[in-house]
C-alpha cells in the first residue's frame, strides 16, 4: 500500500551549502503524490499549539454576534474573516451537500483579526511569521529541485515587500465540530469535501483527531494520519502547472464517519496557503530535466484562478 513520504527538514536551517541530499529527497519524494510529511520543519511545536488551543478557546467561542461582525461578507474582495458553518463547500459535486466545518481566514498581505481575540491574534501573528519564514526556505528548496531559477518562485509574490499588489496568500484556522448524531446533519455531509488546493504549496498542522485522506496517482484513498510534530506539505493546481504535471497537485478531503474518535469530537487544523501576486499569469515553466512533459494549460492570471475557484465553492450563499 502507499504510504505518505516524509522529508526530514533539519539541514533547511543551515547555510544552502549544507542542505547536502535535502535537494534530492525532496526530488525523490514530492512528484511522488504531491504530498509529504515534514519533519524538523522549524516551528516552534509550542507555538503551533498554542495556535490551536487559542483557536478553541478564544476564537471559536467568540459570540455569534461578533462572527457575524467579522463574516466574509464580499467573497471576491474579503479575505479575511469568519465562514460558517456549513457556508462552503469546496467542490461542484451533487453528491456533497454540506461541509461541518466553520473556518477564519486571514489573508497575510492585508491580515485582520477579531479584537475580541487577543489571545489567539498574538499567537497566530507569530505563527504567521514562522511560517513566511518556513515557506521562503521551501521555496529555495523547491527551486533548486526543479533546477529553475528561484527568483521566478520567490518573487512571484511581493507582498512582503509591501507592494502593495493583491495577493491570496491566505492562513485558516479550521473548526469541524463534532457531530454527536449524523442524523442532525444533512445527507452527505463531509468535513471537507475532495479539492485539490488552489495554490503553490500548503503547509497543514492537524490535531491528533484524524479523518484526512489524500489519493494517490492510483486512484486510492490513503489516510493522512497526524504525525506527532509534523507538518504536512501539500502541491497544489499552481504548482502542478508550473511543473507540467511533475509536482502533481494532491487531491484531499476530511471524513465525517460514525467512528468514535473521529466525529465525535471537535477537530480543528491550521492551513497556510501560498499564492503568486494576482496578476502573476499561471503558465508552465520552461522545460528542465525534471520538467519535460507538454502540458495543456490555458493561460489565466492567478487572481481570475482565484475568483473561478470561489464562485464555484458555493462559498458565502
Ligand atoms: O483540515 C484539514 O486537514 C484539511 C483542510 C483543507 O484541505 C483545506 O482547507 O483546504
Ligand atoms: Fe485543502
Amino acid at each position: 500500500m502507499s504510504k505518505i513520504p516524509t522529508i526530514d527538514l533539519s539541514r533547511l536551517h543551515e547555510s544552502e551549502s549544507d542542505w547536502g541530499d535535502l535537494v534530492q529527497d525532496f526530488r525523490n519524494t514530492m512528484p511522488e503524490m504531491g504530498v509529504v510529511y515534514l519533519l524538523n520543519h522549524g516551528i516552534d511545536l509550542e507555538l503551533l499549539d498554542r495556535v490551536l488551543k487559542t483557536s478553541e478557546g478564544n476564537l471559536f467561542n467568540l459570540p455569534k454576534e461578533v462572527k457575524k461582525a467579522y463574516a466574509k461578507t464580499n467573497a471576491l474582495k474579503d479575505f479575511s474573516g469568519f465562514t460558517g458553518r456549513g457556508e462552503e463547500i469546496l467542490n461542484d459535486d451533487p453528491a456533497t451537500t454540506y461541509e461541518v466545518k466553520e473556518c477564519y481566514d486571514v489573508n497575510v498581505a492585508t491580515p485582520k483579526f477579531p479584537a475580541e481575540a487577543p489571545e489567539f491574534t498574538s499567537s497566530a501573528q507569530e505563527l504567521l511569521e514562522a511560517f513566511e519564514d518556513l515557506k521562503t526556505k521551501v521555496f529555495k528548496l523547491l527551486a533548486k529541485a526543479l533546477e529553475v531559477d528561484e527568483d521566478f518562485i520567490l518573487n512571484s509574490s511581493t507582498y512582503l515587500e509591501g507592494s502593495g499588489s493583491p495577493n491570496f496568500t491566505l492562513f485558516r484556522v479550521l473548526k469541524y465540530p463534532k457531530v454527536p448524531d449524523v442524523r442532525d446533519v444533512p445527507k452527505g455531509a463531509i468535513r471537507c469535501a475532495e479539492h485539490c488546493d488552489w495554490d503553490v504549496l500548503t503547509f497543514l498542522y492537524q490535531d491528533s483527531t484524524g479523518g484526512l485522506q489524500v489519493k494517490t496517482k492510483e486512484g486510492e484513498w490513503i489516510d493522512a494520519e497526524p504525525v506527532p510534530n509534523s507538518i504536512l506539505l501539500n502541491a497544489g493546481e499552481i504548482l502542478e502547472v508550473w511543473t507540467r504535471g511533475y509536482i502533481p497537485a494532491v487531491k484531499h478531503k476530511v471524513l465525517l464517519t460514525e467512528e468514535e474518535t473521529l466525529s465525535k469530537k471537535d477537530r480543528y487544523s491550521l492551513a497556510f496557503f501560498t499564492f503568486p501576486d494576482d496578476s502573476f499569469v499561471m503558465e508552465p515553466m520552461a522545460k528542465t530535466a525534471m520538467i519535460t512533459n507538454d502540458y495543456e494549460y490555458i493561460s489565466i492570471t492567478v487572481g481570475e484562478h482565484v475568483a473561478a475557484h470561489v464562485a464555484n465553492s458555493r462559498a458565502y450563499a
